[in-house]
């Protein structure tokens, strides 16, 4: 660590960090988490009120947090900037798609390596991501592209190759021009493939969000949370699980979803056959202020995933409130803060691993929310006997949906 703090032309973000972190480590200075865990929430918080513009935040969370707390633990920094990126007014700037992109021709593929912590980037990117975009682009204008490797083992990249990868990506999947367009105007990509996050403008109209909540019996009529999942401790929302061979309408509309969601998490993940077997679609209501749902992975955080595990979330957000409600990433280090009607969809299986697609919804402060989200998980995972059950949902639907083949058509039965 302190040799890259040596090194020539770190990114000064980082080597400021690295260097805190191991100067600290190195006097073994007392330890206070809390006290440093406080530090370091009321100099983030105050940063994303107050920092200009083009300043660092790491720089002025540096200033203002009295003593170094490079080295807390990364739950405690992610809840602390959760809590802070939910503050701030602005969301994240969605990747520049039209940007050109000269030098990630794979025979230039050469990329400067910074070893980096991971609360770095946290800290760089969560809050105030335009503040970090600016340096990063000075980087990547004098030394190409940068690809940040993070202690945890997970590496990902920055926005400075993200539109290269997207476009590599594009390439790959050897789409037209005219497929690829639809995708990417109005829509906003706010991390490319492996592990995107997406958001469609304006996915579901008011009318389909209507016919969702009437099938659930209306706002006030949404049950409080299961047990197991107690009030108060990571989610405060009421919620309602719309079962599909209950509510067989459903089925065209989650095939939508699943399209457009297959679209961003490549085309052998996802498969309709999941609807068929797969999880009902949930309603969730955030109706008071301080409704929200604490950081959380869909699927398991970092883990290889079972047979039945989920790989991939869309999310409508069929009313926005007033204030609040955001949805951040920790791990993308994103705040969405979406519209009535669009849907964001997010996939987490990369390289055979669940991805720490760790999330929170912010607390509703003014006004209510409710969404639609739809869990996925990938085919082919299914037992035998999972598909069994399907032919044998799908042979009976096909019975009771009468004359009207759309419902089976569009879980492939
Ligand atoms: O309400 C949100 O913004 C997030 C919801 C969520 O994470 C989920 O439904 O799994
Ligand atoms: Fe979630």
């Amino acid at each position: 660590m302190v040799n890259s703090c040596d090194g020539v032309s770190l990114q000064p973000l980082l080597r400021m960090a690295s260097c805190a972190a191991a100067a600290q480590l190195a006097r073994a200075e007392r330890i206070d988490i809390q006290r440093d865990l406080a530090d370091l929430a009321l100099a983030a918080a105050e940063c994303v009120e107050h920092a200009p513009a083009g300043t660092a935040l790491m720089q002025c969370v540096a200033q203002r947090s009295p003593g170094p707390n490079w080295w807390l633990p990364k739950s405690m920094y992610d809840e602390a900037l959760r809590n802070a990126s939910c503050t701030a007014a602005s969301g994240s700037i969605p990747l520049q798609v039209e940007q050109p992109c000269t030098s990630c021709g794979e025979d230039k593929t050469e990329k400067s390596t910074v070893e980096a912590c991971f609360l770095v980037i946290l800290l760089a990117e969560t809050i105030l991501l335009r503040h970090v975009l600016h340096l990063i682009t000075e980087v990547s204008r004098h030394q190409g592209p940068v690809l940040i490797h993070c202690n945890s083992g997970h590496h990902r990249s920055v926005l400075a190759v993200a539109s290269c990868h997207l476009a590599r990506w594009l390439a790959k999947r050897e789409m037209s021009d005219e497929e690829v367009l639809p995708l990417l105007s109005g829509n906003k990509i706010y991390r490319p493939p492996p592990d995107p996050v997406v958001l469609w403008k304006r996915f579901a109209s008011p009318h389909e969000c209507d016919a969702l909540l009437e099938l659930a019996g209306g706002l006030p009529h949404l049950p409080a949370l299961a047990a197991g999942a107690p009030q108060g401790t990571i989610r405060r929302s009421l919620s309602k699980a719309l079962h599909w061979d209950h509510h067989p309408q459903l089925a065209a509309f989650q095939a939508r979803m699943l399209a457009a969601a297959q679209n961003w998490t490549g085309e052998d993940r996802l498969d309709p056959s999941v609807l068929a077997i797969g999880e009902p679609m949930n309603l969730a209501a955030y109706l008071n202020p301080g409704d929200e749902y604490r950081s959380h992975c869909d699927g398991r955080c970092g883990a290889r995933p079972s047979a039945q595990d989920r790989i991939a979330t869309s999310i409508i957000y069929c009313q926005v409130a007033d204030e609040g409600g955001h949805t951040t990433f920790s791990n993308g280090h994103l705040k969405i803060v979406p519209e009535q009607g669009d849907m964001l969809t997010f996939g987490y299986l990369v390289d055979g691993r669940i991805s720490l697609e760790e999330h929170s919804a912010c607390p509703v402060r003014r006004g209510q929310k409710w969404i639609a989200t739809q869990w996925y998980r990938a085919a082919g995972s299914y037992a035998t006997a999972a598909r069994a059950a399907e032919a044998e949902f799908c042979a009976e639907s096909e019975k009771r949906i009468d004359g009207d083949g759309r419902a089976e058509r569009a879980v492939s039965c």
